[in-house]
């Protein structure tokens, strides 16, 4: 079994090796979040070409050699090949996050079905039994989301800062953030009207 963290990957260095398909798709949900991410891969995607020509990623173009490794925060060993993947597995210490796209018992983490909305992640896992499994339950809950979901958690982020600011007692600040889940709050003067009684205090 495992346990599910949201990583902020900013600044990390993130080393890929392998450029195809799957690679491919790793590195597009890795893009947004400001990560240092580097590809070693004698081929790789049109779409991986892009993003090198964009300077969003740096691609080494050859094989992996043993010490590629090293600095990385975390590695994903993503070639058609096992063995060589094996190999990379081994290449890595304790404290590096690895994924072995085709041996998730090497791995120390894997991928979820992840779909964003704004602030909100949502991350489905079946510990590997069915990455299809975890794609159409992330799309399923995609499809009961509220238009305004984005909107909607600015506004409970904005409100429940104000709560943080001006109320210390902690029982009434959950009774403002729990206020603010009634479906009326989805109206955006309504979020006006509830804001404006902790900005009328300023
Ligand atoms: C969710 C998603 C996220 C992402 O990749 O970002 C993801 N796989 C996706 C798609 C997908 N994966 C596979 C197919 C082909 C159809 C099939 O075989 O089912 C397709 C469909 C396609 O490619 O279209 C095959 C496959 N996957 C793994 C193995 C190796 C093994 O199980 O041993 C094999 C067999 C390879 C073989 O047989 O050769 C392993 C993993 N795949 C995971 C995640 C992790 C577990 C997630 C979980 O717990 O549910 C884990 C453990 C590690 C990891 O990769 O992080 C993404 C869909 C999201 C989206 O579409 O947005
Ligand atoms: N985890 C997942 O989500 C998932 C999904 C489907 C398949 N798979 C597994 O992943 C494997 C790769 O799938 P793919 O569709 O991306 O394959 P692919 O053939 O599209 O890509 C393989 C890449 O690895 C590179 N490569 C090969 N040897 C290398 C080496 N020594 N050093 C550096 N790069 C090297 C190739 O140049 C190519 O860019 C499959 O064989 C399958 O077992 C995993």
């Amino acid at each position: 079994m495992t346990v599910s963290f949201n990583l902020n990957l900013k600044g990390k260095k993130i080393l890929i090796i392998g450029g195809g398909r799957v690679a491919t798709r790793k590195i597009k949900s890795l893009l947004a979040e400001q990560a240092i991410v580097r590809v070693i891969s004698p081929i790789v995607t049109t779409s991986i070409r892009l993003w090198v020509e964009q300077g969003k990623i740096n691609w080494l173009q050859r094989k992996w050699q043993h010490g590629d490794c090293s600095g990385a925060f975390l590695v994903i060993a993503a070639t058609d090949n096992p063995e060589v993947n094996l190999q990379i597995a081994m290449d890595c210490n304790d404290f590096q996050l690895l994924c072995v796209i085709d041996q998730p018992e090497q791995s120390t983490i894997s991928f979820p079905a992840t779909l964003r909305r704004g602030r909100l992640t949502v991350s489905v896992a079946t510990d590997g039994a069915s990455p299809l499994f975890s794609r159409q339950l992330r799309d399923k809950i995609g499809l009961d989301l509220a238009d305004d979901t984005a909107d909607y958690l600015d506004f409970l982020h904005q409100l429940r800062r104000s709560v943080f600011n001006r109320i210390s007692d902690i029982q009434e600040r959950k009774w403002w953030n729990q206020e603010a889940l009634r479906p009326e709050y989805h109206d955006r003067k309504k979020q006006a009207q509830l804001l404006s009684i902790f900005h009328s205090e300023e």
